[in-house]
């Protein structure tokens, strides 16, 4: 029985590398990037530090085919709902455990992100949703979170699984064949990867998927009465309340 991927499939995986081509650009220039260079990141930092990432999902979602078939409600819902998410995800593939801290090739590796930025955030909800993210680190196994390819897929999943928020019958029908078209596809890469071992990834991921939801949830107030509001980039602000 082969694994191997056949020629739609190839193709599918290379549109899918062809969109996330840009996340690991490295940054020149800009407010962000003094924030980054701060040795004691304030939560504004870290707000502004996040609008990178945001905006780099959100140009990749512009460069899916799957993605620019569905209406301008669709697309905005999509991304309202999933941007934590593939934060998140993207969190997972930057966590460095040696340095308890997120590294990334946008910046030289001085500029980590120490993950204590955690205690600097509001004092409700900071202890468990650190405590979350760590759980979901150990939850992505290690052969998921140090392949790209495999990540970009789970940050689809997670993009095209938003479709309650969506009222269009067309657009939810779009984004239910777009979620298991990804969902298939990762699941055919990583047979061709591991063969039958791949099957251990069927159980693991729903799992990790569903505390990665949690963690979406509880996040909105994370930053709440923490940032000085008028220094923090507005994209960010969109997702985790200020004040
Ligand atoms: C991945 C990112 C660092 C690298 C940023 C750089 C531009 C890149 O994308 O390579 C870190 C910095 C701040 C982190 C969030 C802080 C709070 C968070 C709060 C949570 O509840 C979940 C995780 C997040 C979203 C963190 C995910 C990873 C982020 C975006």
């Amino acid at each position: 029985l082969s694994f191997q991927l056949n020629t739609a499939e190839l193709r599918a995986l290379d549109n899918v590398r062809e969109a996330f081509s840009g996340m690991n650009e490295t940054l020149d220039s800009g407010k962000q990037r003094e924030s980054f260079m701060k040795n004691n990141k304030t939560p504004t930092d870290i707000m502004n530090i996040m609008d990178i990432t945001m905006r780099r999902l959100v140009k990749m979602s512009k460069k899916l085919p799957a993605f620019n078939e569905l209406s301008n409600e669709g697309k905005f819902a999509l991304l309202k709902g999933g941007m934590v998410e593939m934060l998140t995800v993207r969190g997972v593939t930057r966590y460095d455990a040696s340095s308890n801290s997120w590294k990334t090739p946008v910046v030289p590796d001085q500029y980590n992100v120490p993950v204590s930025m955690f205690d600097q955030l509001n004092m409700d909800c900071r202890d468990e949703q650190k405590h979350r993210f760590m759980q979901f680190v150990s939850a992505l196994h290690e052969d998921l979170r140090k392949n790209e390819l495999a990540i970009s897929l789970i940050m689809l999943i997670v993009l095209f699984s938003h479709r309650d928020n969506v009222n269009s019958p067309n657009d939810r029908i779009l984004i239910d064949k777009h979620h298991r078209d990804y969902s298939a596809l990762l699941f055919r890469y990583l047979e061709s990867l591991y063969g039958e071992d791949a099957r251990k990834f069927q159980e693991i991921l729903p799992r990790a998927l569903e505390l990665l939801h949690v963690i979406s949830d509880h996040s909105i107030t994370l930053f709440m009465g923490t940032v000085k509001t008028e220094e923090a980039e507005p994209l960010p602000r969109e997702f985790f309340k200020t004040d």
